[in-house]
């Protein structure tokens, strides 16, 4: 107002100053200074698409461009074309619940809408919508109402007294103290300081009215910010959201009510079930009805609020009457003011010009009447200007009646459409009514049922506590007692676990001291056991003679001469029989292996010989015959029934495996031939290469064989790798091999020797396993050459063997042991308490009779020498001790017998064992029988055998 007080003050000098000019200069004569004054021309913001509302209450500039660019498109407003000014061109799910398709689709879709949510949304939407279109109205009438002023501003002056009036009092009529100068004044002369005055008036109000518009403008999007349709849209927003919490909650009642259902089913076998199933149906009903209460108070907060909606619809429409009545009272006016305006334009145009002539004093004055009628152009534009503007509002205004028209039938189809939806909702509410009426009274009456059963099940529970109390009572005191046990028992089981070690501790102990006892026990018996067995041997006699008959051939059967001489005893396996020139021989032996023997029994009655081995004694099995009378096959055996050779060899694994765990043994082979008093190693890889027995060079007397190999076996098959080997040797030292054998020995020695880590005790046994040559007399037969040699050989080795057995038997000073290699080499085997084995084979033939007849003399012979007991102490050593041997009574007390390692070939030994021989205990004398004596004065007044080969010792 200042400002416009400055203005106004401005102003006022200027007419001042032109009244001056006018007073010095007089009238304006210049026709070329007359001045027009012509309408105010609009702020270019009043052509702005914006809107301005009177109240501020009423802006509404979001939508109005929308509205105008329909009316410059000439865009009828059907069903759809309300739709998208109801979207606003912007965002159609601003409108979530309202479908875009055309109008004519919408009441199926409406009709679709069944569930009493959507209608209630539906309903809601419609009403906003309503109140949308009400306010877009109400902007649009306001605005037209603000224009309808502001051309009734412009023409206020001619239309309320004329020119007359306005050049009487032109100050008062502008609003604000601004003089407006209206375009349909008629023409007249001013005065300069007049014209630049009513300048500076239009001047000054075009400033003011733009900035009202500014300022406007403002509160326009101030007010839009804060109501406008944020607001609509957030009630919108809520509404939905309420809308979808509703759905869930229905889902989810639905599904718990599904959920019981299945739980009753699947409970229904259990004994608690009936009470579980009536206290939950009980909840449910209270749930139901309180959901039921929610569900009333929601449904009245909802009536309620539709109401006040249509309390709100119907204030709204009242509003939209008076609008638009007052809307045609504008109309009415602004066309009464166009047609004033277009009278007073004629009038003008008709009547003609008033010319004052003003006279130009100065170049100054005819200056400004060149601006003002410059000015007075201008205006004139404007003025033809304003009435293009009038015709194109008239357009608007047409456009906008029929505008509203079409929104008044939107409006009133929406009604129709809220109407209908309102019905459905309230005939389902009713539905739903009577449907929570009927659910009530089941419920009720269901809850009725469940609670009497309830009450029947709590009066069985009660029976059962009454019964259960003694027990439960009973179970206390029990678990009291229990309870007390417990806190003791970490006590108890300290001290139990305390007592328990102790008393295995102790059993321990004892267990440990009657472990070593009987370990002293064990090992007493052990050696009692040996004791005994050496005792037994001894009784039965060191030297031991069996006798194996072989079987007749298939080949010999067909002959003539099958016919066997032959017998045997049936009650005694030691007794055979021969017939020979009509009398009958009776030979008496230890053991007697009749034809149909098998390897397997003759080796039963060998085998504690061999295992005597491991005990450290030595040990030697001969095989006596002629030729041709099954040595090698006793000794040897065939493929697929081995004989002695292996058959103690795998015995000797087993028992030295089974005495593992306390003693370490290693067993060593070596393979020896003489031929024709020559020894040969048959495992060197020269087998042809001679052997020589000698003296230890370590001054202990005793023999040994330099060069002799000695392979140690683990196992059966070294066993087989070793009789290989020497089977091979023995076939490339000679061209035939059968012919070789059976003029050669084979000597087989098997050395065990022992270490018992727990005691340090040693021991050494040898096992000699000898094939002889065939004892049958070739040397008398007249062999001459190399048999002769053979044969030579053979019967001075045998007779040898022969003269060594007679003078242990005989107990002589003197035993011929160097009288052959065989004697010399098994000296060790033959002395002291060596065990002898003699297996005299013989042949069932008739033709080998005089053969069978001597060889077994020779073996009633050797059957009746034994050997000296006390004469082994000698040879026995302890711990590898050479000469020096504990007492007899010690070693077998304590320890097996030893021998010293290596085993030497011994002349101490020979020593010893004549030492033996004469030293020998009345107990240890064997008892011999009649039969045994009788072949013994037989064998004596015969000659024995062996000694026909004469002796060169
Ligand atoms: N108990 C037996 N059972 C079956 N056959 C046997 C028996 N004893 C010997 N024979 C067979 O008799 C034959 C001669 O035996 P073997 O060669 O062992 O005699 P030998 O006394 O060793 O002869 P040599 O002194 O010439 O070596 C062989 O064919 C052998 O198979």
């Amino acid at each position: 107002e200042e400002g416009g007080g400055g203005r106004d003050g401005r102003l006022e000098d200027e007419e001042r100053r032109g009244e001056e000019r006018r007073g010095r200069g007089g009238a304006w004569s210049d026709p070329t200074c007359r001045l027009r004054v012509q309408p105010v021309q609009r702020s270019s913001a009043l052509l702005s698409p914006a809107v301005m509302f009177s109240s501020r209450k009423t802006w509404d500039i979001g939508h109005a461009p929308c509205l105008q660019e329909l009316w410059k498109t000439d865009i009828s407003l059907d069903a759809g074309s309300v739709d998208f000014l109801m979207s606003d061109g912007e965002d159609e799910s601003s409108f979530l619940s309202l479908p875009s398709a055309p109008f004519s689709q919408r009441r199926s879709l409406t009709a679709e809408l069944s569930d009493a949510n959507s209608q209630k949304l539906l309903i809601q939407t419609l009403q906003d919508k309503v109140c949308d279109f009400q306010a877009r109205l109400r902007s649009e009438e306001v605005a037209r109402h603000l224009l309808v002023q502001q051309l009734q501003h412009s023409v206020q002056p001619k239309a309320g007294g004329g020119v007359q009036a306005q050049q009487e009092e032109p100050r008062s009529a502008a609003p604000n103290g601004v003089k407006l100068l209206q375009p349909s004044e008629p023409w007249r002369t001013f005065s300069c300081a007049e014209e630049k005055q009513l300048v500076k008036q239009l001047h000054s109000q075009v400033k003011e009215l733009e900035e009202k518009l500014l300022d406007q403008t403002q509160e326009v999007e101030r007010l839009r910010s804060e109501l406008g349709a944020t607001d609509l849209e957030k009630q919108l927003e809520r509404l939905l959201v309420e809308n979808r919490r509703l759905k869930q909650e229905l889902k989810s009642c639905r599904c718990s009510e599904l959920q019981k259902v299945d739980a009753a089913e699947t409970c229904s076998r259990c004994p608690h079930s009936q009470e579980a199933e009536g206290l939950r149906r009980e909840v449910s009903r209270w749930e139901s009805q309180a959901r039921l209460v929610a569900l009333e108070k929601e449904l009245l907060e909802k009536s309620s609020r539709v109401e006040v909606l249509q309390r709100q619809l119907e204030d709204s429409r009242r509003q939209a009457d008076e609008w638009r009545s007052r809307q045609v009272e504008a109309e009415q006016k602004l066309r009464l003011c166009l047609q004033e305006r277009e009278e007073g334009l004629v009038r003008q145009e008709t009547a003609p010009p008033r010319v004052q002539t003003v006279e130009v004093d100065s170049a100054g004055s005819q200056k400004d009447l060149a601006d003002m009628q410059t000015q007075n152009g201008a205006l004139q534009e404007q003025l033809c200007a304003q009435r293009l503007r009038l015709q194109e509002l008239e357009t608007q205004l047409h456009e906008s009646q029929r505008t509203s028209t079409q929104l008044r039938t939107q409006i009133l189809v929406y009604e129709g459409e809220m109407e209908r939806a309102q019905g459905q909702l309230e005939a389902e509410m009713q539905n739903l009514e009577e449907e929570k009426n009927r659910v009530i009274e089941e419920a009720f009456i269901r809850a009725e049922s469940e609670m009497k059963a309830v009450h029947e099940n709590l009066a069985g529970v009660r029976l059962n506590l009454l019964s259960l109390q003694p027990a439960l009572r009973t179970l206390t005191s029990d678990y009291n007692c229990l309870k007390r046990q417990v806190q003791d028992f970490p006590f108890m089981l300290d001290r139990a676990i305390t007592e328990a070690k102790q008393e295995i501790c102790q059993v321990i102990g004892e267990v440990s001291s009657a472990n070593q006892e009987l370990l002293r026990k064990y090992r007493r018996e052990m050696n009692l056991r040996k004791k005994c067995h050496n005792e037994l041997v001894r009784l039965k006699g060191n030297i031991r003679v069996f006798c194996r008959v072989r079987p007749v051939s298939q080949e010999e059967q067909d002959s003539a001469d099958a016919k066997t001489l032959l017998s045997f005893d049936s009650e005694d396996d030691a007794v055979l029989y021969l017939s020979n020139k009509g009398k009958t021989m009776t030979f008496e032996l230890d053991k007697i292996f009749p034809p149909q023997a098998t390897q397997e029994e003759v080796f039963q009655e060998v085998q504690s010989l061999v295992t005597s081995c491991i005990d450290g004694f030595n040990v030697c099995i001969f095989a006596y015959g002629q030729t041709g009378s099954g040595k090698t096959y006793t000794m040897e055996g065939v493929e697929g029934d081995p004989g002695i050779n292996q058959r103690a060899l795998r015995l000797l694994f087993d028992e030295v495996t089974e005495k593992a765990p306390d003693w370490d043994y290693r067993i060593t082979v070596s393979l020896v031939e003489i031929y024709n008093e020559t020894l040969r190693d048959l495992l060197r890889e020269n087998p042809t290469d001679k052997l020589d027995i000698k003296m230890n060079p370590d001054g202990s007397g005793q023999l040994y064989v330099p060069g002799l190999t000695e392979r140690t076996v683990q196992s059966p098959e070294d066993i087989n790798r070793v009789f290989e080997l020497g089977h091979a040797n023995r076939a490339t030292a000679c061209t035939n091999l059968n012919e070789h054998s059976s003029r050669s020995h084979a000597l087989l020695i098997i050395t065990v020797s022992g270490f018992n880590g727990a005691t340090g005790t040693r021991t050494q046994g040898r096992l000699n396993l000898v094939d002889l040559a065939g004892s049958e007399r070739i040397g008398k037969s007249g062999a001459e050459g190399s048999r002769l040699r053979e044969a030579q050989c053979i019967n001075k080795s045998l007779s040898a063997l022969g003269d060594v057995i007679s003078a242990l038997r005989g107990k002589h000073a003197h035993v011929p042991f160097r009288n052959s290699r065989l004697t010399y080499l098994l000296q060790d085997s033959l002395s002291g308490d060596s065990k002898t084995l003699m297996m005299v084979q013989v042949s069932p033939l008739p033709g080998n009779m005089s053969e069978s007849v001597c060889s077994l003399k020779f073996a009633q012979r050797v059957r009746s020498v034994e050997l000296s007991s006390s004469s082994s102490t000698s040879r026995r050593h302890e711990n590898s001790s050479t000469s020096s041997s504990p007492t007899h009574d010690s070693v077998e007390l304590d320890s097996p017998p030893v021998t010293p390692v290596p085993l030497p070939i011994s002349r101490a030994s020979s020593a010893g064992s004549t030492l033996s021989s004469t030293s020998r205990t009345p107990s240890s004398s064997r008892r011999r029988s009649q039969s045994q004596l009788a072949a013994d004065r037989q064998v004596d007044s015969g000659g024995p055998v062996v000694g026909d080969g004469g002796q060169d010792d």
